[in-house]
Protein backbone atom coordinates (compact mmCIF):
# COMPACT_ATOMS: atom_id res chain seq x y z
CA UNK A 1 0.00 0.00 0.00
CA UNK A 2 1.63 3.14 -1.13
CA UNK A 3 1.71 5.69 1.98
CA UNK A 4 1.98 8.61 -0.79
CA UNK A 5 -0.53 8.49 -3.51
CA UNK A 6 1.59 9.87 -5.91
CA UNK A 7 5.16 9.32 -7.45
CA UNK A 8 7.83 11.50 -6.37
CA UNK A 9 8.35 12.87 -10.36
CA UNK A 10 4.69 13.43 -10.09
CA UNK A 11 4.85 15.64 -6.86
CA UNK A 12 8.05 17.74 -8.50
CA UNK A 13 6.05 18.12 -11.73
CA UNK A 14 3.43 19.44 -9.90
CA UNK A 15 5.38 22.46 -7.77
CA UNK A 16 7.54 23.24 -11.13
CA UNK A 17 3.69 23.53 -12.67
CA UNK A 18 2.32 25.26 -9.65
CA UNK A 19 5.20 27.65 -9.59
CA UNK A 20 4.86 28.47 -13.50
CA UNK A 21 0.92 29.56 -12.94
CA UNK A 22 2.11 31.68 -9.94
CA UNK A 23 5.01 33.49 -12.08
CA UNK A 24 1.98 34.22 -14.43
CA UNK A 25 -0.59 34.96 -12.39
CA UNK A 26 1.78 37.90 -10.89
CA UNK A 27 2.49 38.68 -14.10
CA UNK A 28 -0.96 39.17 -15.18
CA UNK A 29 -1.64 40.71 -11.85
CA UNK A 30 0.88 43.48 -12.58
CA UNK A 31 -0.30 44.26 -15.82
CA UNK A 32 -3.81 44.56 -14.89
CA UNK A 33 -6.13 47.45 -13.85
CA UNK A 34 -6.39 46.08 -10.16
CA UNK A 35 -2.55 46.19 -9.75
CA UNK A 36 -1.77 49.44 -7.16
CA UNK A 37 0.55 50.91 -9.61
CA UNK A 38 -1.81 50.79 -12.53
CA UNK A 39 -2.87 54.33 -12.34
CA UNK A 40 1.01 55.46 -11.73
CA UNK A 41 2.44 57.42 -14.99
CA UNK A 42 5.56 55.65 -14.99
CA UNK A 43 7.32 54.41 -17.79
CA UNK A 44 6.14 51.50 -19.57
CA UNK A 45 5.06 48.28 -17.08
CA UNK A 46 6.00 45.85 -19.58
CA UNK A 47 9.76 47.25 -19.19
CA UNK A 48 8.93 46.48 -15.69
CA UNK A 49 8.64 42.71 -15.36
CA UNK A 50 11.12 42.01 -18.59
CA UNK A 51 13.85 44.43 -18.71
CA UNK A 52 13.81 45.89 -15.29
CA UNK A 53 14.03 42.48 -13.78
CA UNK A 54 16.80 41.78 -15.69
CA UNK A 55 18.65 45.03 -15.14
CA UNK A 56 17.60 45.13 -11.85
CA UNK A 57 19.36 41.87 -10.80
CA UNK A 58 22.09 42.48 -12.76
CA UNK A 59 22.59 45.91 -10.98
CA UNK A 60 22.53 44.71 -7.70
CA UNK A 61 25.29 42.16 -8.61
CA UNK A 62 27.59 44.86 -9.58
CA UNK A 63 26.51 46.93 -6.65
CA UNK A 64 25.65 49.88 -9.26
CA UNK A 65 22.14 50.14 -9.08
CA UNK A 66 22.56 54.22 -8.72
CA UNK A 67 24.51 54.29 -11.00
CA UNK A 68 22.31 52.64 -13.51
CA UNK A 69 19.40 54.52 -12.22
CA UNK A 70 21.37 57.64 -13.22
CA UNK A 71 21.33 56.32 -17.33
CA UNK A 72 17.50 55.12 -16.62
CA UNK A 73 16.06 58.51 -15.31
CA UNK A 74 18.01 60.30 -18.59
CA UNK A 75 15.94 58.21 -20.51
CA UNK A 76 12.76 57.26 -18.80
CA UNK A 77 12.21 60.72 -16.29
CA UNK A 78 12.55 61.27 -12.96
CA UNK A 79 10.47 58.48 -11.68
CA UNK A 80 11.20 54.61 -12.42
CA UNK A 81 10.21 51.50 -11.71
CA UNK A 82 13.05 49.24 -9.94
CA UNK A 83 10.65 46.88 -8.81
CA UNK A 84 7.13 45.59 -9.01
CA UNK A 85 6.38 47.32 -6.23
CA UNK A 86 9.17 49.91 -5.85
CA UNK A 87 10.07 53.31 -7.40
CA UNK A 88 13.46 55.39 -7.61
CA UNK A 89 12.97 59.18 -7.73
CA UNK A 90 15.64 61.54 -8.70
CA UNK A 91 13.02 65.22 -8.78
CA UNK A 92 14.61 66.74 -5.69
CA UNK A 93 11.35 68.34 -5.21
CA UNK A 94 10.00 65.44 -3.45
CA UNK A 95 13.23 64.97 -1.30
CA UNK A 96 11.13 67.30 1.45
CA UNK A 97 8.15 65.36 1.36
CA UNK A 98 9.67 61.65 1.50
CA UNK A 99 12.20 62.53 4.10
CA UNK A 100 11.66 65.43 6.60
CA UNK A 101 7.82 64.34 6.98
CA UNK A 102 8.29 63.12 10.84
CA UNK A 103 8.45 59.82 10.21
CA UNK A 104 5.29 59.96 7.50
CA UNK A 105 7.68 57.00 5.36
CA UNK A 106 8.08 54.38 7.67
CA UNK A 107 11.24 52.48 7.10
CA UNK A 108 9.20 49.02 6.47
CA UNK A 109 11.80 48.51 3.31
CA UNK A 110 13.65 45.36 2.88
CA UNK A 111 17.19 47.68 2.72
CA UNK A 112 17.41 47.44 6.40
CA UNK A 113 17.41 44.00 6.64
CA UNK A 114 21.51 43.18 6.29
CA UNK A 115 21.39 43.65 10.58
CA UNK A 116 20.49 40.34 11.08
CA UNK A 117 20.20 39.38 14.49
CA UNK A 118 21.81 42.47 16.38
CA UNK A 119 19.08 45.16 17.46
CA UNK A 120 20.13 48.36 15.40
CA UNK A 121 17.68 51.27 15.72
CA UNK A 122 18.74 52.85 12.42
CA UNK A 123 15.95 50.53 10.20
CA UNK A 124 13.50 50.45 13.48
CA UNK A 125 10.19 50.59 12.64
CA UNK A 126 8.76 51.48 15.27
CA UNK A 127 7.97 55.60 15.73
CA UNK A 128 8.22 55.15 19.21
CA UNK A 129 10.99 53.28 19.80
CA UNK A 130 13.13 54.77 17.38
CA UNK A 131 12.41 58.52 19.02
CA UNK A 132 13.18 57.34 22.46
CA UNK A 133 16.64 55.29 21.70
CA UNK A 134 18.01 58.19 19.25
CA UNK A 135 16.76 61.05 22.10
CA UNK A 136 19.48 58.84 24.24
CA UNK A 137 22.30 59.97 21.87
CA UNK A 138 21.74 62.63 20.60
CA UNK A 139 22.59 64.94 23.48
CA UNK A 140 26.02 63.76 23.24
CA UNK A 141 26.28 65.06 19.42
CA UNK A 142 25.00 68.29 19.65
CA UNK A 143 26.57 71.09 18.22
CA UNK A 144 27.19 72.54 21.61
CA UNK A 145 28.38 68.77 23.31
CA UNK A 146 31.23 67.98 20.46
CA UNK A 147 32.71 72.02 20.74
CA UNK A 148 33.65 70.97 24.11
CA UNK A 149 34.96 68.07 22.80
CA UNK A 150 37.76 70.27 20.99
CA UNK A 151 40.78 68.78 22.92
CA UNK A 152 40.15 65.36 22.89
CA UNK A 153 39.93 65.45 18.85
CA UNK A 154 42.87 67.75 18.47
CA UNK A 155 44.61 64.96 20.26
CA UNK A 156 43.93 62.43 17.79
CA UNK A 157 43.98 64.66 14.96
CA UNK A 158 47.63 65.59 16.32
CA UNK A 159 48.83 62.13 16.23
CA UNK A 160 47.56 61.74 12.86
CA UNK A 161 49.55 64.73 11.30
CA UNK A 162 52.98 63.65 13.34
CA UNK A 163 52.33 59.77 11.65
CA UNK A 164 52.19 61.87 8.00
CA UNK A 165 55.19 64.15 9.00
CA UNK A 166 58.51 63.05 6.55
CA UNK A 167 60.30 62.72 9.74
CA UNK A 168 57.67 61.30 12.59
CA UNK A 169 58.63 62.15 16.20
CA UNK A 170 57.43 61.36 19.67
CA UNK A 171 52.90 61.40 19.86
CA UNK A 172 50.63 60.62 22.15
CA UNK A 173 52.32 58.99 25.37
CA UNK A 174 55.75 59.30 24.46
CA UNK A 175 55.42 57.06 22.08
CA UNK A 176 57.79 56.70 18.77
CA UNK A 177 56.43 55.52 15.31
CA UNK A 178 59.13 52.86 15.70
CA UNK A 179 57.11 51.59 19.35
CA UNK A 180 54.37 50.56 17.19
CA UNK A 181 55.53 48.08 14.37
CA UNK A 182 51.78 47.20 13.47
CA UNK A 183 51.16 50.52 13.28
CA UNK A 184 54.15 51.69 11.14
CA UNK A 185 54.27 48.38 8.78
CA UNK A 186 50.65 48.68 8.07
CA UNK A 187 50.21 52.71 7.59
CA UNK A 188 53.43 54.00 6.70
CA UNK A 189 55.26 53.03 3.20
CA UNK A 190 58.84 53.71 4.09
CA UNK A 191 59.53 55.96 6.86
CA UNK A 192 59.89 59.60 5.79
CA UNK A 193 58.68 58.19 1.97
CA UNK A 194 54.85 58.52 2.67
CA UNK A 195 51.72 56.76 4.22
CA UNK A 196 48.43 54.75 3.60
CA UNK A 197 46.21 57.99 4.28
CA UNK A 198 43.36 56.15 3.91
CA UNK A 199 44.10 53.30 6.37
CA UNK A 200 45.41 56.53 8.49
CA UNK A 201 42.16 58.03 8.58
CA UNK A 202 40.39 54.78 9.79
CA UNK A 203 42.39 54.88 12.80
CA UNK A 204 41.81 58.25 13.29
CA UNK A 205 37.89 58.61 13.36
CA UNK A 206 38.20 54.98 15.09
CA UNK A 207 39.88 56.59 18.04
CA UNK A 208 37.55 59.60 17.92
CA UNK A 209 34.46 57.84 18.29
CA UNK A 210 35.60 54.99 20.51
CA UNK A 211 36.70 57.55 23.18
CA UNK A 212 34.15 59.79 23.37
CA UNK A 213 31.17 57.27 22.82
CA UNK A 214 33.08 54.38 24.70
CA UNK A 215 35.24 56.03 27.48
CA UNK A 216 38.77 53.76 26.18
CA UNK A 217 40.02 55.32 23.02
CA UNK A 218 41.13 52.17 20.46
CA UNK A 219 44.47 53.80 20.72
CA UNK A 220 44.64 52.80 16.71
CA UNK A 221 47.05 55.79 16.18
CA UNK A 222 49.50 56.05 19.18
CA UNK A 223 49.83 52.16 20.07
CA UNK A 224 49.85 48.85 18.57
CA UNK A 225 46.76 47.60 19.94
CA UNK A 226 45.38 45.16 16.83
CA UNK A 227 41.58 46.42 16.75
CA UNK A 228 41.06 44.06 13.96
CA UNK A 229 37.50 45.05 12.82
CA UNK A 230 38.26 48.42 11.63
CA UNK A 231 39.79 47.46 8.06
CA UNK A 232 36.99 44.54 7.73
CA UNK A 233 34.28 47.08 7.82
CA UNK A 234 35.68 48.83 5.44
CA UNK A 235 36.29 45.31 2.99
CA UNK A 236 32.39 44.97 3.92
CA UNK A 237 31.18 47.75 2.29
CA UNK A 238 31.72 45.86 -0.63
CA UNK A 239 29.22 43.15 -0.18
CA UNK A 240 26.78 45.32 1.62
CA UNK A 241 24.21 45.69 -1.53
CA UNK A 242 24.27 41.74 -1.09
CA UNK A 243 23.59 41.50 2.38
CA UNK A 244 20.61 43.61 1.98
CA UNK A 245 19.11 40.57 -0.29
CA UNK A 246 20.98 37.77 1.76
CA UNK A 247 20.26 38.50 5.38
CA UNK A 248 20.30 34.50 6.29
CA UNK A 249 24.26 34.63 6.10
CA UNK A 250 24.18 37.53 8.31
CA UNK A 251 21.83 35.40 11.22
CA UNK A 252 24.37 32.46 10.01
CA UNK A 253 27.64 34.60 10.55
CA UNK A 254 26.46 36.17 13.76
CA UNK A 255 26.42 32.44 14.97
CA UNK A 256 29.66 30.98 14.27
CA UNK A 257 32.21 31.55 17.18
CA UNK A 258 34.49 34.28 17.26
CA UNK A 259 37.87 32.42 16.55
CA UNK A 260 36.57 30.33 13.53
CA UNK A 261 35.31 33.44 12.22
CA UNK A 262 38.49 34.52 10.89
CA UNK A 263 39.83 31.35 9.87
CA UNK A 264 36.49 30.22 7.83
CA UNK A 265 34.64 33.33 7.04
CA UNK A 266 35.64 35.23 3.64
CA UNK A 267 37.08 39.09 5.17
CA UNK A 268 34.64 40.62 3.27
CA UNK A 269 31.53 38.94 5.24
CA UNK A 270 32.60 38.86 8.79
CA UNK A 271 33.43 42.83 9.61
CA UNK A 272 30.06 43.36 11.33
CA UNK A 273 30.41 39.82 12.91
CA UNK A 274 33.76 40.50 14.22
CA UNK A 275 32.14 44.18 15.57
CA UNK A 276 29.27 42.34 16.78
CA UNK A 277 31.42 39.87 18.73
CA UNK A 278 33.85 42.93 20.06
CA UNK A 279 31.48 45.15 21.19
CA UNK A 280 29.51 42.15 22.44
CA UNK A 281 32.68 41.50 24.78
CA UNK A 282 32.65 44.98 25.98
CA UNK A 283 29.30 45.57 26.69
CA UNK A 284 29.30 41.94 29.15
CA UNK A 285 32.21 43.84 30.74
CA UNK A 286 29.90 47.26 31.95
CA UNK A 287 27.16 45.18 32.65
CA UNK A 288 29.10 42.94 35.01
CA UNK A 289 31.43 45.78 36.68
CA UNK A 290 29.87 48.99 35.81
CA UNK A 291 31.80 51.23 38.38
CA UNK A 292 35.28 49.45 36.59
CA UNK A 293 34.33 50.91 33.13
CA UNK A 294 32.93 54.34 34.98
CA UNK A 295 36.37 55.07 36.42
CA UNK A 296 38.18 55.33 33.62
CA UNK A 297 36.87 58.34 32.33
CA UNK A 298 35.77 61.53 33.65
CA UNK A 299 32.72 62.55 31.56
CA UNK A 300 29.70 60.70 30.62
CA UNK A 301 29.98 58.45 27.34
CA UNK A 302 27.08 57.41 25.11
CA UNK A 303 27.58 54.00 25.91
CA UNK A 304 27.03 54.48 30.07
CA UNK A 305 24.07 56.07 28.91
CA UNK A 306 22.69 53.83 26.70
CA UNK A 307 23.18 50.88 29.46
CA UNK A 308 21.18 52.81 31.95
CA UNK A 309 18.95 54.01 29.39
CA UNK A 310 16.17 56.23 31.56
CA UNK A 311 13.32 55.31 33.44
CA UNK A 312 11.36 54.86 30.66
CA UNK A 313 14.05 52.87 27.86
CA UNK A 314 16.23 49.66 28.93
CA UNK A 315 17.90 48.48 26.03
CA UNK A 316 18.09 44.97 25.65
CA UNK A 317 22.17 43.26 25.35
CA UNK A 318 20.88 43.00 21.88
CA UNK A 319 19.60 46.45 21.14
CA UNK A 320 23.20 47.73 22.67
CA UNK A 321 25.11 45.66 20.34
CA UNK A 322 23.29 47.29 17.69
CA UNK A 323 23.35 50.65 18.16
CA UNK A 324 26.89 50.59 19.30
CA UNK A 325 27.64 48.85 15.73
CA UNK A 326 26.01 51.88 14.58
CA UNK A 327 27.63 54.30 16.04
CA UNK A 328 31.16 52.33 15.57
CA UNK A 329 30.53 51.58 11.87
CA UNK A 330 29.47 54.91 10.75
CA UNK A 331 31.46 56.90 12.90
CA UNK A 332 34.78 55.65 11.62
CA UNK A 333 33.97 54.95 7.77
CA UNK A 334 31.74 57.46 6.34
CA UNK A 335 34.25 60.20 8.01
CA UNK A 336 37.42 58.82 7.14
CA UNK A 337 36.61 58.29 3.43
CA UNK A 338 34.70 61.56 3.16
CA UNK A 339 38.28 63.45 4.42
CA UNK A 340 40.31 60.51 2.18
CA UNK A 341 38.30 62.23 -0.75
CA UNK A 342 39.04 65.74 0.53
CA UNK A 343 42.92 64.90 0.22
CA UNK A 344 42.83 62.89 -2.88
CA UNK A 345 41.54 65.81 -4.12
CA UNK A 346 43.56 68.25 -2.75
CA UNK A 347 46.75 65.79 -4.43
CA UNK A 348 45.17 66.01 -7.71
CA UNK A 349 44.26 69.78 -7.85
CA UNK A 350 47.45 71.51 -6.27
CA UNK A 351 46.23 74.95 -7.11
CA UNK A 352 42.97 74.16 -4.66
CA UNK A 353 45.60 72.91 -2.07
CA UNK A 354 47.27 76.13 -2.41
CA UNK A 355 44.60 78.21 -2.02
CA UNK A 356 43.74 76.25 0.84
CA UNK A 357 47.35 76.51 2.48
CA UNK A 358 46.78 80.33 2.48
CA UNK A 359 43.51 80.47 3.96
CA UNK A 360 44.85 78.42 6.75
CA UNK A 361 47.91 80.67 7.04
CA UNK A 362 45.67 83.70 7.57
CA UNK A 363 44.29 82.02 10.39
CA UNK A 364 47.27 80.32 12.07
CA UNK A 365 50.31 82.41 10.50
CA UNK A 366 52.46 80.30 12.13
CA UNK A 367 53.09 76.16 11.90
CA UNK A 368 53.62 75.96 15.71
CA UNK A 369 50.14 77.85 16.12
CA UNK A 370 47.50 75.70 17.98
CA UNK A 371 44.78 74.99 15.50
CA UNK A 372 41.30 74.44 17.26
CA UNK A 373 38.06 73.65 15.89
CA UNK A 374 36.53 77.53 17.13
CA UNK A 375 38.93 79.26 14.72
CA UNK A 376 39.52 76.03 11.80
CA UNK A 377 35.25 76.11 11.50
CA UNK A 378 35.57 79.83 10.62
CA UNK A 379 37.58 79.39 7.39
CA UNK A 380 35.38 79.44 4.27
CA UNK A 381 37.32 77.85 2.03
CA UNK A 382 37.60 74.69 4.51
CA UNK A 383 33.93 74.42 4.43
CA UNK A 384 33.44 75.10 0.80
CA UNK A 385 36.41 72.33 0.35
CA UNK A 386 34.43 69.73 2.16
CA UNK A 387 30.98 70.33 0.83
CA UNK A 388 31.86 69.60 -2.39
CA UNK A 389 33.59 66.61 -1.37
CA UNK A 390 30.73 66.17 0.34
CA UNK A 391 28.59 66.62 -2.90
CA UNK A 392 30.57 64.81 -5.46
CA UNK A 393 31.47 61.85 -3.26
CA UNK A 394 28.53 61.82 -1.18
CA UNK A 395 29.66 58.62 1.48
CA UNK A 396 26.49 57.36 0.82
CA UNK A 397 25.29 57.80 -2.77
CA UNK A 398 23.28 54.85 -3.14
CA UNK A 399 19.37 54.93 -2.59
CA UNK A 400 18.16 55.53 0.55
CA UNK A 401 14.67 53.51 0.98
CA UNK A 402 11.25 54.60 2.89
CA UNK A 403 7.82 53.27 2.25
CA UNK A 404 4.20 55.41 1.05
CA UNK A 405 1.68 55.78 3.91
CA UNK A 406 -0.70 52.98 3.90
CA UNK A 407 -3.36 55.72 2.03
CA UNK A 408 -0.84 56.72 -0.36
CA UNK A 409 0.20 60.24 -0.98
CA UNK A 410 -0.14 63.12 -3.61
CA UNK A 411 3.27 64.20 -4.02
CA UNK A 412 4.29 66.69 -6.45
CA UNK A 413 1.54 66.50 -8.39
CA UNK A 414 1.53 62.23 -8.58
CA UNK A 415 0.02 59.91 -6.63
CA UNK A 416 1.95 57.46 -5.27
CA UNK A 417 0.43 54.44 -4.20
CA UNK A 418 0.32 53.25 -0.37
CA UNK A 419 3.22 50.64 0.66
CA UNK A 420 5.21 51.27 -2.21
CA UNK A 421 8.86 51.72 -1.51
CA UNK A 422 10.66 54.91 -2.54
CA UNK A 423 13.59 55.99 -2.78
CA UNK A 424 15.92 58.78 -3.27
CA UNK A 425 19.82 58.81 -3.54
CA UNK A 426 22.06 61.70 -2.25
CA UNK A 427 24.52 61.04 -5.70
CA UNK A 428 21.82 62.07 -7.91
CA UNK A 429 20.64 64.60 -6.25
CA UNK A 430 23.89 66.12 -5.99
CA UNK A 431 24.61 65.69 -9.37
CA UNK A 432 21.64 67.57 -11.14
CA UNK A 433 22.99 69.87 -13.34
CA UNK A 434 19.94 72.74 -12.86
CA UNK A 435 21.04 73.29 -9.30
CA UNK A 436 24.95 72.19 -9.59
CA UNK A 437 25.86 73.29 -13.01
CA UNK A 438 28.64 71.30 -14.66
CA UNK A 439 28.17 68.79 -11.92
CA UNK A 440 31.26 66.84 -12.23
CA UNK A 441 33.17 69.59 -11.72
CA UNK A 442 35.09 69.88 -8.53
CA UNK A 443 34.37 73.39 -7.81
CA UNK A 444 34.59 74.66 -3.80
CA UNK A 445 34.05 78.25 -5.28
CA UNK A 446 30.17 77.44 -6.04
CA UNK A 447 29.87 77.12 -1.51
CA UNK A 448 31.85 80.44 -1.26
CA UNK A 449 28.53 82.96 0.15
CA UNK A 450 25.85 80.68 -0.98
CA UNK A 451 22.78 81.77 -0.17
CA UNK A 452 21.71 79.49 2.71
CA UNK A 453 18.39 79.96 0.59
CA UNK A 454 19.50 78.50 -2.14
CA UNK A 455 18.57 75.49 -3.80
CA UNK A 456 21.98 74.04 -3.71
CA UNK A 457 22.10 74.62 0.02
CA UNK A 458 18.40 72.99 0.53
CA UNK A 459 19.26 70.08 -1.96
CA UNK A 460 22.36 69.15 -0.31
CA UNK A 461 21.65 65.70 1.33
CA UNK A 462 24.92 64.01 2.40
CA UNK A 463 23.83 63.24 5.71
CA UNK A 464 20.00 62.84 4.83
CA UNK A 465 17.69 64.84 6.93
CA UNK A 466 14.83 64.28 9.01
CA UNK A 467 14.33 61.89 11.84
CA UNK A 468 15.84 59.56 10.64
CA UNK A 469 18.76 61.73 9.14
CA UNK A 470 22.84 61.53 10.34
CA UNK A 471 22.36 61.76 14.36
CA UNK A 472 26.89 62.31 13.91
CA UNK A 473 26.85 65.38 11.33
CA UNK A 474 28.77 67.64 14.03
CA UNK A 475 30.73 65.24 15.51
CA UNK A 476 31.46 64.49 11.36
CA UNK A 477 31.91 67.88 10.63
CA UNK A 478 34.37 68.93 13.93
CA UNK A 479 36.94 65.52 12.79
CA UNK A 480 36.77 66.86 9.24
CA UNK A 481 37.53 70.45 9.92
CA UNK A 482 40.37 69.75 12.52
CA UNK A 483 41.95 67.04 10.59
CA UNK A 484 42.06 69.14 7.00
CA UNK A 485 43.29 72.18 8.75
CA UNK A 486 46.04 70.63 10.61
CA UNK A 487 47.27 68.71 7.46
CA UNK A 488 46.94 71.35 5.13
CA UNK A 489 48.16 74.44 7.65
CA UNK A 490 51.63 71.95 7.77
CA UNK A 491 52.49 70.03 5.18
CA UNK A 492 52.02 70.03 1.11
CA UNK A 493 50.83 66.62 0.07
CA UNK A 494 51.49 65.20 -2.91
CA UNK A 495 50.54 61.44 -4.59
CA UNK A 496 53.11 58.49 -3.98
CA UNK A 497 54.27 57.13 -6.86
CA UNK A 498 52.52 53.89 -5.65
CA UNK A 499 49.01 55.27 -5.00
CA UNK A 500 46.58 52.96 -6.24
CA UNK A 501 43.90 55.15 -5.63
CA UNK A 502 41.72 56.75 -8.92
CA UNK A 503 38.22 58.34 -8.72
CA UNK A 504 36.58 55.07 -9.76
CA UNK A 505 34.00 53.83 -7.04
CA UNK A 506 30.81 51.40 -6.67
CA UNK A 507 27.75 52.25 -5.26
CA UNK A 508 27.46 50.02 -2.33
CA UNK A 509 24.53 52.00 -0.41
CA UNK A 510 28.23 53.38 1.14
CA UNK A 511 30.60 54.67 -1.47
CA UNK A 512 33.41 52.04 -2.17
CA UNK A 513 36.30 53.41 -3.34
CA UNK A 514 38.79 51.12 -5.28
CA UNK A 515 42.57 51.45 -3.84
CA UNK A 516 44.31 52.60 -1.30
CA UNK A 517 45.02 56.49 -0.96
CA UNK A 518 49.19 56.66 -0.71
CA UNK A 519 50.63 60.32 -0.17
CA UNK A 520 53.45 62.22 0.55
CA UNK A 521 53.79 64.88 2.68
CA UNK A 522 56.68 67.71 2.37
CA UNK A 523 56.30 70.43 5.56
CA UNK A 524 56.53 73.80 4.94
CA UNK A 525 59.39 76.07 6.41
CA UNK A 526 57.15 77.99 8.82
C1 LIG B 1 30.71 62.41 6.61
C2 LIG B 1 30.24 61.64 7.54
C3 LIG B 1 28.86 61.04 7.60
C4 LIG B 1 27.89 60.91 6.62
C5 LIG B 1 27.96 61.39 5.18
C6 LIG B 1 26.76 60.25 7.23
C7 LIG B 1 25.58 59.97 6.55
C8 LIG B 1 24.47 59.39 7.14
C9 LIG B 1 23.21 59.16 6.48
C10 LIG B 1 22.92 59.48 5.01
C11 LIG B 1 22.36 58.60 7.38
C12 LIG B 1 20.89 58.18 7.13
C13 LIG B 1 20.83 56.72 6.77
C14 LIG B 1 19.42 56.23 6.51
O1 LIG B 1 18.46 57.00 6.52
O2 LIG B 1 19.30 55.02 6.29
C15 LIG B 1 23.08 58.46 8.62
C16 LIG B 1 22.55 57.92 9.77
C17 LIG B 1 23.27 57.76 10.93
N1 LIG B 1 24.56 58.19 11.17
FE1 LIG B 1 25.78 59.18 9.90
N2 LIG B 1 27.06 59.97 8.52
C18 LIG B 1 28.32 60.44 8.81
C19 LIG B 1 28.99 60.39 10.02
C20 LIG B 1 28.48 59.84 11.18
C21 LIG B 1 29.17 59.82 12.46
C22 LIG B 1 30.53 60.44 12.77
C23 LIG B 1 28.35 59.13 13.33
C24 LIG B 1 28.56 58.80 14.78
C25 LIG B 1 28.84 59.58 15.69
C26 LIG B 1 27.14 58.75 12.58
C27 LIG B 1 26.09 58.07 13.13
C28 LIG B 1 24.90 57.83 12.47
C29 LIG B 1 23.77 57.15 13.09
C30 LIG B 1 23.72 56.59 14.51
C31 LIG B 1 22.75 57.10 12.14
C32 LIG B 1 21.36 56.50 12.30
C33 LIG B 1 20.42 57.59 12.78
C34 LIG B 1 19.02 57.10 13.10
O3 LIG B 1 18.53 56.13 12.51
O4 LIG B 1 18.40 57.73 13.97
N3 LIG B 1 27.26 59.21 11.30
N4 LIG B 1 24.36 58.97 8.46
Amino acid sequence: MAIIPFHPLQIIAGLIASWIVFVISRWIYRLSPLHPLAKFPTPSRWACISEWYHFYWNAIRDGQLVIKCEEWHKELGPIIRIGPNELHINDPSFYTTIYCNNYKFPVNTPNYDWQGPVDMNMGNPSVTAHRARRGLVSPFLSKASIQKLDKNIMKHVNNFVEIISPTPKIFNKDKTIDDCERLKTEVVINPGDGVNVTRLLRRLTGDVISEYGYSESFELLSSDRNIWFIQPIADSLEVLNYLQFAWPVTYAMSAIPNFLLKTVVPREFRGFAELEWTLGEQIDGFLQDPHKAKAKTTHKTIFETLVEGDSAIKLSKRALVGDSMVLIGAGTETTATTVAEAMYRACIYPELQTRLHEELVKVFPSKTDEITLAKAEKIQYIIAFLKETLRIASPIPGRIARQTPVEGVMCQGKFLPGRTVVSMSAHLMHMNADIYPDPHKFDPERWMNSDPASLQEKYFVPFSKGSRGCIGMNLAWAEMITAMAATFRRYRLSLHPDNQRTEEWRDRIARFVIGDFLATAEEYDS
